[in-house]
């Protein structure tokens, strides 16, 4: 590929000659288009960090491996410092460039160490190699930080090496570890209902969301990323398939069919996903369970709030807002929710990850209102919800992009992997089927685990 090779010579001399004049390192990077390529290939087959996003129709699918620049922020700040950030790396292209970026839920930090400290409270990558596929359309992209003090001949070997490792894959057998459960989490879960039940009387707060932790230990260090990914995949049509892997033995990924925000010029699109009843086995059956879902009084209230929050989040930056007066089903393969899709159009130039600070965490996942739901959580929840059901998602150098809110998901850390559920709780709430509820959200995760392969069948539409 003399042309590409080429261009990218010519990328890293501009790059290198901006660092030496501008005295700090510059990113360089050049895109081209490839033919179809398996991204999970290079997941199993690579000892690389990943990253991986596609999207819920499957249209748009993107792949990263190694890093060329990471930025991390914390503490309440943490949007802006990161959009700060960002911005002044994002005018060292002259190309648009993408970047993978994830958030803690809270930035509240617990004493005891975790499995989650590693990941930081908000994180922006932009991979090294970078495969994207939109449509019919694959391109490779390599970005690199270039500074002044390695010569371009030198970034130019380690590019042209690392990229022939790729085309030389072995393909290695898939570990098949087998899960022991450590912990089910159901004894925190209940206790957490019943603070919750007492801060909803107490008038503290109309909703708060409680999650369980379960955890497994596996039998073997090597964790399956790859076929774990390529199962859900496969069975979770309809959901955002994600993996956020900085290091072989800590990843953290999910299924999830909950957009937090697309944008794309000013055109905002969001959803209200909350109120979640089980989808029967028979399609019979299915037709009933949804009319009961979209006129039960406790499903359609929990909902409401979330509608009206997430409305309340966008006015501020918003000269439209569209939505239906009533919501609509949306299927996975084991669960009906009720589902209000909701578009904006901005009119002031806020940033992606501003909208997405005003939004997260929606009454979907933390409660309302916001602060107070949030406050209460950490005395209520006794693990580190960490990544869990927070912001997740993709921005270009442009200011597009798409979050989702990673629920559905679980932490791989070392031999353990911990997995999240979690449901909304209001007055009407009661115990046994809201805990009925965290095992159908986790039955996902537990199936490409290949932990219980018992699910209704079919396939969402
Ligand atoms: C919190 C989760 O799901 C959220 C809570 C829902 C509910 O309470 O009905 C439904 C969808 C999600 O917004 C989860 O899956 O862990």
């Amino acid at each position: 590929m003399p042309d590409t090779q080429t261009h990218i010579k010519q990328r890293i001399e501009q790059a290198h000659k901006r660092a030496r004049a501008w005295q700090r390192p510059v990113l360089a990077s050049y895109t081209w288009e490839i033919p179809s390529f398996d991204a999970f290939h290079i997941i199993q087959n690579t000892e690389t960090s990943h990253y991986y996003f596609t999207s819920a129709d499957r249209s748009l699918e993107m792949l990263g491996c190694a890093d060329a620049l990471v930025l991390t922020a914390s503490g309440a700040e943490r949007f802006q410092r990161l959009q700060y950030d960002w911005s002044l790396h994002r005018r060292d292209v002259d190309a648009i460039l993408y970047a993978f970026s994830g958030f803690s839920f809270d930035t509240f930090v617990r004493p005891q160490k975790n499995m989650w400290e590693a990941f930081g409270e908000a994180s922006l990558v932009v991979p090294k190699f970078l495969y994207r596929r939109l449509g019919d359309t694959h391109t490779l992209t390599v970005s690199t930080l270039v500074s002044a003090k390695q010569s371009v001949e030198q970034y130019l070997i380690q590019l042209a090496d690392q990229l022939a490792q790729f085309s030389s894959l072995q393909t290695p057998d898939s570990p098949s570890p087998t899960y022991t459960q450590v912990k089910n989490g159901v004894d925190h879960f209940k206790s957490s209902f019943q603070q919750a039940k007492q801060a909803i009387k107490e008038e503290k707060v109309e909703k708060i969301v409680i999650a369980r932790e379960e955890i497994y230990q596996t039998s073997d260090e090597a964790f399956p990323f790859a076929e774990t990914l390529r199962h859900l995949e496969a069975q979770q049509l309809g959901s955002y398939i994600f993996l956020y892997q900085p290091k072989r033995e800590m990843g953290f990924f999910g299924a999830t069919p909950e957009r937090l925000v697309k944008k794309e010029g000013p055109y905002i699109e969001t959803a209200a996903i909350a109120g979640t009843t089980k989808r029967p086995l028979s399609e019979d059956e299915a037709e009933a369970a949804k009319a009961h879902l979209l006129h039960d009084q406790k499903n359609l209230e929990e909902h409401d709030i979330v509608v009206k929050s997430i409305k309340h989040a966008l006015a501020p930056y918003s000269a439209t807002i569209k939505a239906p007066e009533s919501p609509r089903i949306l299927q996975t393969r084991s669960v009906y929710h009720l589902h209000t899709p909701i578009q904006a159009t901005l009119d002031t130039n806020a940033s992606l990850l501003s909208i997405i600070e005003s939004l997260h965490p929606t009454p979907a996942l933390g409660g309302y209102p916001k602060r107070t739901s949030v406050r209460l959580l950490r005395d209520i929840e006794r693990f580190d919800r960490g990544w869990y059901g927070s912001p997740f998602g993709w921005l270009s150098t442009e200011g597009e992009g798409e979050f989702v809110v990673s629920i559905r998901s679980a932490l791989v850390h070392h031999q353990f992997v911990a997995m999240y559920a979690g449901c909304g709780i209001v007055q009407e709430s009661e115990l046994e089927s809201e805990l009925a509820e965290t095992e159908m959200k986790l039955s996902p995760i537990k199936e490409a685990l290949g932990l219980n392969r018992v699910t209704p069948g079919g396939s969402p539409s």
